[in-house]
C-alpha cells in the first residue's frame, strides 16, 4: 500500500440560515495515497461541490465547517490537520502543495490579465527568488504540458477556446508541483472530443509527475475510466466507497446501482436503461433515517429509522442497513 497523502474524517459540513442548517457534508470520512485518483460521485445536490470546497478551505459564509479532520501528511515535515491552520499558514499549503481546477476556466483566470503574467503571478508569489524571465520560461513549459503553444502566454482568457481555458487551468494548478490537485466538474464546460483530451492529458501527466487527485463528477463513467477509487455520494454522505472496478462490476448500495445502470454499458448488447425513479432529498428536510430509502426498491423497515454507518462489505466499504446482521 503506498503513503498516506490526506486523511478525511468525519468532514461535516452546514450551510447556516435564519430557518436552520443544511447538512451538506455529513461525516465524510476516506483515506487518500500518494498518486491515487479518487473520483467522488453523485446526482445534484449530493455535496460534491460543498466537500471540494471543504477539502481546500475555500468555503465562505454561511458555510462552515462543524465538524472532522483533514490530516495532511507532507513528505517531508510532520503531519498537520488542515483544519486547524490560519488563513496565514495555510497559505503555505496551497499551490504547492494542494491545488484546485474548477468547472468554469472564466470564472477562474483573470479576465484583464494575459495568461503568462497570471502563471508569473503564481510563479513568483510561492518563489520571491525567480525572474520575471525565469517565470515566463516556467509557464511556457506548463502550458507545453498541456499542449498549448508559448504564444499564447501572451492571449487574454477571452481569445483562448474553452478547452484551452480548461487547459490553462490544469497548467496553472500544476505550477508548482503540488502533491494533490483537487478537481471540480473540470470538463463540464467543454465538448465531449475535448473532454477525452483534457482527460487523456491530465492522466499522463499524472503518470509523469505522481500528484493524487480527487475528482468529483455527476459522470460515473467518466470516473470509471479515470479513477482507481470512487466514492459515492448521496444526501451528504458517503455511501459506498470502492475500486472504479468493483463499483462498476459488484456495486452494493441500491443507489450505486441504480447510478451506474443509469449508464449505457460500455460493451455488449443494446438494453433499456433504468433510471433511478424519484428525485434526491431537499437537504433542508431530509428524510428520517437513510436518506435514500424513499427512492429505494429493496429498502427494509428499519431504513427510516436508522442511518447507516460505512462499513466494510466485500471490497467495498458500504452504508446501508441490507448489509448489517441486524437491521
Ligand atoms: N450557499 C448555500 N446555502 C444553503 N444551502 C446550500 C448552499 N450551497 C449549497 N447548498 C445546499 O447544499 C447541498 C449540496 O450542494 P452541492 O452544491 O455541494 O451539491 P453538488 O453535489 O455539488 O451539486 P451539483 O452537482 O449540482 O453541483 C444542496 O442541498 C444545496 O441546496
Amino acid at each position: 500500500m503506498s503513503e498516506v497523502l490526506l486523511e478525511v474524517d468525519g468532514l461535516t459540513v452546514e450551510y447556516l440560515s435564519q430557518e436552520g442548517s443544511v447538512k451538506a457534508c455529513a461525516d465524510v470520512s476516506f483515506t487518500l495515497h500518494r498518486g491515487q485518483i479518487l473520483g467522488v460521485a453523485g446526482e445534484s445536490g449530493s455535496g460534491k461541490s460543498t466537500l471540494i470546497t471543504a477539502l481546500t478551505r475555500l468555503q465562505r459564509p454561511p458555510a462552515v465547517t462543524s465538524a472532522g479532520r483533514l490530516v495532511y501528511h507532507p513528505v517531508d515535515g510532520d503531519k498537520v490537520d488542515l483544519l486547524t491552520l490560519s488563513e496565514r499558514r495555510l497559505r503555505a499549503y496551497r499551490w504547492s502543495e494542494l491545488a484546485i481546477v474548477l468547472q468554469s476556466a472564466m470564472d477562474c483566470l483573470n479576465p484583464v490579465m494575459r495568461l503568462g503574467d497570471q502563471f508569473e503571478d503564481v510563479l513568483r508569489c510561492h518563489d520571491s527568488q525567480l525572474t520575471r524571465r525565469q517565470a515566463w520560461d516556467r509557464a511556457e513549459e506548463l502550458v507545453a504540458m498541456v499542449g498549448i503553444g508559448p504564444e499564447r502566454l501572451r492571449s487574454y482568457p477571452h481569445e483562448l477556446s474553452g478547452g484551452m481555458r480548461q487547459r490553462s487551468l490544469i497548467a496553472l494548478a500544476l505550477a508548482c508541483d503540488p502533491d494533490l490537485i483537487v478537481m471540480d466538474e473540470p470538463t463540464t464546460a467543454v465538448d465531449v472530443v475535448m473532454q477525452r483530451q483534457i482527460l487523456a492529458q491530465l492522466l499522463k501527466l499524472q503518470d509523469q509527475l505522481g500528484f493524487a487527485v480527487v475528482f468529483v463528477t455527476h459522470d460515473l463513467s467518466l470516473l470509471l475510466e479515470l479513477a482507481d477509487q470512487i466514492a459515492i455520494m448521496y444526501g451528504g454522505r458517503i455511501v459506498e466507497l470502492g475500486s472504479a472496478r468493483e463499483i462498476y462490476t459488484a456495486p452494493k448500495h441500491p443507489y450505486t446501482r441504480g447510478l451506474r445502470d443509469s449508464f449505457p454499458p460500455l460493451h455488449g448488447e443494446l438494453v433499456t436503461m433504468q433510471g433511478i425513479p424519484g428525485s434526491p432529498p431537499d437537504l433542508r428536510t431530509p428524510p428520517p433515517g437513510c436518506a435514500f430509502h424513499p427512492r429505494c426498491a429493496d429498502r427494509l423497515d428499519a431504513c427510516d429509522q436508522r442511518i447507516p454507518l460505512l462499513r466494510q462489505v466485500g471490497r467495498n466499504d458500504v452504508a446501508c442497513l441490507l448489509y448489517e446482521e441486524t437491521p
